[in-house]
């Protein structure tokens, strides 16, 4: 198969040498060259980046057939005979698919472990309950070994060890959008980003247009940047609400951020809009021209709007009507003109004006001009009135009155506020609790959104399939911003409400979905946790039935070592009996906080050398803790570590993490289901010893 993959990468190097070469003779060869050039690049890449882990596994049918799966598919030069099946293709399912209970006609799955070009280890499971034979290697799962790893800081792809319950969601024919819930760990991220490769894989329009997955924070998208290209998928877009749109913003705290969040600021936004768009009333023009009746200016406006076009291309729409209703009104005034002229030299002369235009002819063809004097209303020339119109300065002045052009940061000034002109975001920017002054923050980042596409239309880019991990977190006027992009609807949202944050309001799927989805929503749940260990879930039990009472636990499929709790004494006055209350840190604990927990990460670091560790807890703990571990463990908010995983994670003053915000219990949830291995609970006690 290396061999196989090697020849086909070397053709397509070849080929693109080729077409690299040719000189394009026209505009039309040049692009079918560029074309031809970044198909064949993609190839390549696909051929290179499959190199890894080629292929992985293999079914053997009951009638003595087999079926190799790997990352990609490959068919011999010569027969065009199938070598490898891509684990996207049909006929790769049954090896994710197949069950002991449902064998799906297979006898055997195995599962080949390589390390370069190199086979080192193979594990079969038999699944027709017949006895293993001498070729059979059984042994301890894949799966098992694969979730007792050590963590690298990177998601890895699941592409070997994909569950049949994940991959149900992962090859789903469903089009519009699938909704995957589940408990910590349940593997809703990585179903998410296969899923994504295999729409890429199986509907072409997708893969026309490029995939995006949007997560909560960089730190997440770092973590599973290296998943989807590691299965040939490179056409992906990563990003958070706040970077989409490419605007450098400053954050925003969490009580903004939730009231800039809901949908009333779409309502206020298309309101402050839609009161420029030719209110009731006359249109008053400059010059001689005539003014326009409220009705007409009414009819223009109907014209304009009834085509769903942004504010600013359908003024263009609205001027257009009211230059044609201009120009019928001079039209119709010349023709009145020009009879009162009829009448007066008629009057004049003692001749209706017909005969003497017959006369003047006459006299005209005598001294050799060919022609009649035609009717003086065929000089009124409507094209060239309309034209002059339309570029009348004038003209274009007074439709501002009543129809501006609009520019998206004024309106959501307008509507949060805020004097335009100067610096505009700064006093947004210092509601938002006083963040660097004069820059917009994470929390305008979808009222502009939606304030360019009322004024200015949709956005250029938009994706065949979107991606929206850790769900729960995304605002009403945020969800607008995905669906924007995703026209297609086709999306995959992935999320637990049991692990909301602060800024989201919106409590479970129908609320998130009820504008976007169009009904066409399929739902699924994940109940088996492939993270932690059921001691670690165990762990959370109380606390989940508290923050969500309607969840069940997740069924854990490892056991592991029992958390431990280090109790750290510290003075009363700082400890959770503090008149303060627990959610304050007082000077006289952060020494010996930060020392229990540059003891605890040293101590892991010496049994478990390499392992990556975490150290979670309130934001204003970070930098003296980050100074204690002195580089042995990140040290990150407990609200920040959604989607996260570490080897031992080190959970400090839950009571903090719980009183530092509203629904701050959700923040502990989420900490303490980060560890794949140790949990690590270090509270404050008053006077009592360590454990
Ligand atoms: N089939 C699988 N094979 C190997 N590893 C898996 C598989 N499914 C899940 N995992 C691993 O289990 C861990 C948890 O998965 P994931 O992060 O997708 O869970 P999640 O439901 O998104 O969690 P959270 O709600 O905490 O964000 C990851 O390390 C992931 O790689």
């Amino acid at each position: 198969m290396y061999a196989l993959l090697d020849e086909q990468a070397a053709t397509a190097r070849r080929d693109l040498a080729r077409v690299l070469r040719g000189r394009p003779s026209d505009p039309v060869e040049a692009t079918e060259r560029e074309i031809t050039a970044s198909r064949l690049r993609a190839r390549i890449h696909a051929l290179e980046s499959a190199a890894h882990a080629l292929c992985f596994g293999r079914i053997d049918r009951g009638d003595g057939t087999w079926v190799h799966v790997g990352r990609i598919g490959l068919r011999s030069g010569a027969t065009d005979e199938p070598r490898l099946v891509d684990w996207r293709a049909d006929a790769a399912r049954p090896f994710y698919a197949a069950t002991a209970l449902a064998p799906e006609g297979l006898r055997r799955r195995r599962h080949l472990k390589t390390d370069g070009r190199a086979v080192t280890e193979v594990s079969d499971e038999i699944l027709d309950g017949s006895e293993p034979g001498p070729d059979d290697v059984v042994g301890d799962g894949p799966l098992v070994e694969a979730l007792s790893a050590r963590r690298t800081g990177h998601m890895r792809a699941a592409v070997s060890t994909l569950q049949s319950e994940q991959d149900r969601i992962v090859r789903s024919p469903h089009r519009g959008v699938t909704v995957v819930q589940g408990g910590p760990g349940t593997g809703k991220t990585v179903v998410a980003l296969h899923r994504a490769a295999y729409v890429l894989y199986a509907h072409e329009r997708a893969a026309a247009e490029g995939v995006l997955v949007l997560g909560p924070n960089p730190r997440f998208l770092e973590y599973i940047s290296h998943v989807l290209p590691s299965l040939g998928e490179n056409d992906v877009v990563l990003a958070t609400c706040a970077t989409l749109t490419g605007r450098d913003v400053a954050p925003a705290a969490d009580d903004v951020a939730r009231a800039k969040g809901e949908s009333g600021m779409a309502v206020a936004l298309a309101d402050a809009v839609r009161r420029r768009q030719a209110p009731p009333g006359p249109l008053r023009t400059p010059g001689d021209l005539p003014d326009l009746s409220a009705d007409d200016v009414a009819a223009a406006r109907a014209q304009a709007v009834g085509g769903g076009l942004a504010h600013n291309p359908a003024r263009e729409v609205f001027k257009e009507h009211v230059v044609d209703m201009l120009t019928d009104a001079l039209e119709r005034e010349a023709a009145g003109a020009l009879e009162r002229v009829d009448e007066e030299v008629a009057a004049v002369m003692g001749r209706d004006v017909a005969s003497l235009d017959r006369t003047v002819s006459a006299d005209l063809a005598n001294l050799g001009y060919d022609g009649v004097v035609g009717d003086a209303h065929d000089d009124f020339d409507p094209d060239a009135v309309r034209a002059e119109l339309t570029a009348d300065r004038g003209l274009d002045r007074a439709l501002d009155a009543v129809w501006p052009r609009l520019d998206a940061e004024d309106v959501v000034r307008e509507v949060l506020g805020v004097p335009s002109g100067g610096a505009g975001a700064d006093q947004a920017a210092t509601r938002d609790g006083g963040v660097v002054a004069g820059r917009w923050t994470e929390a305008d980042v979808p009222l502009l959104d939606e304030a360019s596409a009322l004024v200015d239309g949709l956005p250029a880019r938009t994706f065949g399939h979107v991606v929206v991990d850790e769900a729960q977190e995304i605002t009403p006027m945020q969800w607008r911003m995905v669906a924007r992009r995703c026209p297609s609807r086709s999306m995959t949202v992935v999320g637990d409400f049991a692990q909301a944050g602060q800024v989201s309001t919106v409590r479970n799927w129908d609320e998130a979905l009820a504008d976007i989805a169009d009904g066409r929503t399929q739902t699924w749940t994940l109940t088996v946790s492939y993270r932690t260990t059921a001691e670690i879930l165990g762990a959370t039990r109380d606390l989940l039935a508290r923050i969500a009472p309607e969840q069940r636990l997740s069924t854990a499929v490892r056991h592991g070592e029992e958390p431990r709790t280090v109790l750290v004494p510290v003075p009363a006055s700082v400890a959770g009996t503090s008149p303060a209350g627990p959610g304050t840190a007082g000077p006289g604990d952060a020494g010996a906080v930060a020392a229990a927990v540059g003891r605890i990460v040293s101590d892991d670091a010496a049994a478990y050398p390499g392992a990556q560790v975490a150290v979670l807890c309130v934001e204003r703990r970070v930098d003296d803790l980050t100074g204690a571990v002195a580089g042995a463990a990140q040290v990150l908010p407990a609200s920040a570590a959604r989607g996260l995983e570490f080897d031992a994670v080190v959970v400090v003053a839950p009571d903090e993490i719980v009183a530092a915000r509203a629904g701050g219990e959700r923040d502990l949830y989420v900490a303490l289901t980060r560890p794949t291995h140790r949990l690590i609970v270090v509270e404050k006690s008053a006077g009592k010893t360590p454990r």
